[in-house]
């Protein structure tokens, strides 16, 4: 498996892939400077990447969304996927390439994962939840039944979205946030209930 990004969130993933007896294949990340990350070396960066791999086993190991979806469009037959051992799926759920479940996880019956999505350590998706592209669950956050979250909308640490909610396109739900309304593309919400506190550019960049 092929790692791009080499920040905190990168440590995560590579763990996750070595306990999974997975071999790690390279580290590619933008930092010239970078040498060495987890006792790997760090092969040069993404354009290099592109130049020398057939990319068909990576994961974007970078927390941002928009960053995720503009390296994510670049590779076509990426099929890499990364799933902790501890984490919960349901045989019925779907997670489609790119995604990376953390520890504990827990993905229950008839839900889909879009595709470059992070399901955080602790997170719960339940039955009939549909997640767009380039989501991102934090830790500890929960999601009822039939929630719909957009592309590229991160879910704050320990929220919580009842059930039946829909949450639109690149929006952000603040950490500690409880949802019981539906939430509109873009919309930054904090607090419990959720109230909208202004909106992100409405561009995929956050
Ligand atoms: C493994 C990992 O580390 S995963 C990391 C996951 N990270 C998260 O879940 C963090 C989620 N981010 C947040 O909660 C952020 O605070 C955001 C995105 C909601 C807002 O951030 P910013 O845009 O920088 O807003 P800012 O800090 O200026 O706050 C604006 C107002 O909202 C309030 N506010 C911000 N966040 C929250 C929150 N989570 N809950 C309640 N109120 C909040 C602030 O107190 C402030 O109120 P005021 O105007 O009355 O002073």
């Amino acid at each position: 498996m092929h790692i791009i990004g080499a920040g905190g969130h990168a440590k995560v993933i590579v763990e996750i892939i070595l306990e999974s007896n997975f071999k790690i294949e390279g580290i590619w990340d933008e930092n010239p400077d970078l040498i060495e990350f987890m006792g790997y070396p760090v092969n040069g960066n993404f354009k290099s990447f592109m130049e020398k791999i057939i990319p068909n086993e990576a994961i974007i190991a970078i927390g941002n969304n928009g960053i995720r979806k503009k390296l994510g469009e670049q590779l076509s037959n990426n099929k890499g996927v990364a799933i902790h051992k501890s984490s919960v799926v349901s045989s019925s759920a779907s997670i489609n390439f790119g995604t990376v479940i953390m520890a504990n996880a827990t993905i229950n019956a008839h839900a889909t994962i879009g595709k470059y999505a992070i399901i955080n350590t602790n997170a719960s998706i339940d039955h009939d939840c549909h997640l767009g592209d380039y989501v991102h669950v934090s830790p500890q956050a929960g999601l009822g039944g039939n929630v719909t979250v957009g592309e590229g909308t991160h879910i704050g640490l320990g929220s919580s979205i009842i059930q039946g909610i829909t949450i639109g396109k690149w929006a952000t739900i603040g950490a500690g946030a409880v949802i019981i309304n539906d939430i509109p593309d873009y919309a930054v919400v904090v607090g419990n209930p959720g109230r909208i506190i202004k909106y992100n550019k409405r561009h995929d960049e956050q």
